[in-house]
C-alpha cells in the first residue's frame, strides 16, 4: 500500500496495492501491521455504511470527548471528501484537506481523531464505508458548519442537501472551548 502525506500531517491518503484478475479485484481495506507501520495506530472498533444521492453533503461532524479516528472509502461512486483540523492549539487549526474517494481510485482518508470531517456526493449515488477508532456517541457527537467562511472548504458543490442538524450547526468561533477537541503533541 501506498501512504499519501497531505498539508494535514497526520490525515493521510492510502492507496491499498490492487489485485486485479479475470474475475475482478482484491485489495486489503485494512491491516493492522502495515498501518501501524504508516503511524495509523487505532484500533478500528466500528464500522458505519451511509448511502446518499448526488448533491448530499454529510458533515462536518466529530465526537468530543471519545474522539473517533476515521478510516474512509467509498465502495460506489465518487466524493469530495474532507478533514478540517479543530484540534485547540494545534499548529494547523482551521485548516482543511480534500480528496476525491471513487469506487474505482480504491484511495482510503485516514481522518484523524480530533478533525472534523464531511463529504459532499459527486456521483448519482455514492456508498460511504468507513471505520471508527472509537464508539459512536450521541451524546458526545457535535459538528461545524459545512460552508464555515473561516474554514472556507472548496466544496465543488454549492446548494447541498443537508440534514436538519447540519443546517443548523455551529460556525468554528461559536464552539466553546471546552466542546472543541485537545491537540496532543
Ligand atoms: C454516526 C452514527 C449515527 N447513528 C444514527 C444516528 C441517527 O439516527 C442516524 C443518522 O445519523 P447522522 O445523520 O449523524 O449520519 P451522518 O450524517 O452520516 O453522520 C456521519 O457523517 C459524517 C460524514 C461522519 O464523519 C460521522 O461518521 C457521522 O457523523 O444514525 C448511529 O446509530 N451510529 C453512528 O455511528
Amino acid at each position: 500500500m501506498k501512504v499519501i502525506e497531505t498539508t494535514l500531517p497526520s490525515a493521510m491518503v492510502i492507496e491499498p496495492q490492487v489485485f486485479g484478475d479475470s474475475r475482478g479485484f482484491f485489495y486489503e481495506s485494512y491491516n493492522q501491521a502495515k498501518f501501524h507501520e504508516a503511524g495509523i495506530t487505532g484500533a478500528l472498533v466500528q464500522s458505519n455504511v451511509s448511502r446518499s444521492a448526488k448533491g448530499v453533503l454529510r458533515g462536518l461532524h466529530y465526537q468530543w470527548p471519545n474522539p473517533q479516528g476515521k478510516l474512509v472509502s467509498v465502495l460506489e461512486g465518487e466524493v469530495f471528501d474532507v478533514a478540517v483540523d479543530i484540534r485547540r492549539g494545534s499548529p494547523t487549526f482551521g485548516r482543511w484537506e480534500g480528496v476525491v474517494l471513487t469506487a474505482e481510485n480504491h484511495r482510503h482518508f485516514w481522518i484523524p481523531e480530533g478533525f472534523a470531517h464531511g463529504f459532499c456526493v459527486l456521483s448519482e449515488f455514492a456508498t460511504f464505508a468507513y471505520q471508527c477508532t472509537a464508539l459512536y456517541d450521541p451524546i458526545a457527537d457535535a459538528g461545524v458548519r459545512w460552508n464555515d467562511p473561516d474554514i472556507a472548504v472548496d466544496w465543488p458543490i454549492s446548494h447541498p442537501l443537508l440534514s436538519g442538524k447540519d443546517e443548523k450547526a455551529l460556525l468554528l468561533k461559536e464552539v466553546p472551548q471546552d466542546r472543541l477537541p485537545e491537540y496532543q503533541r
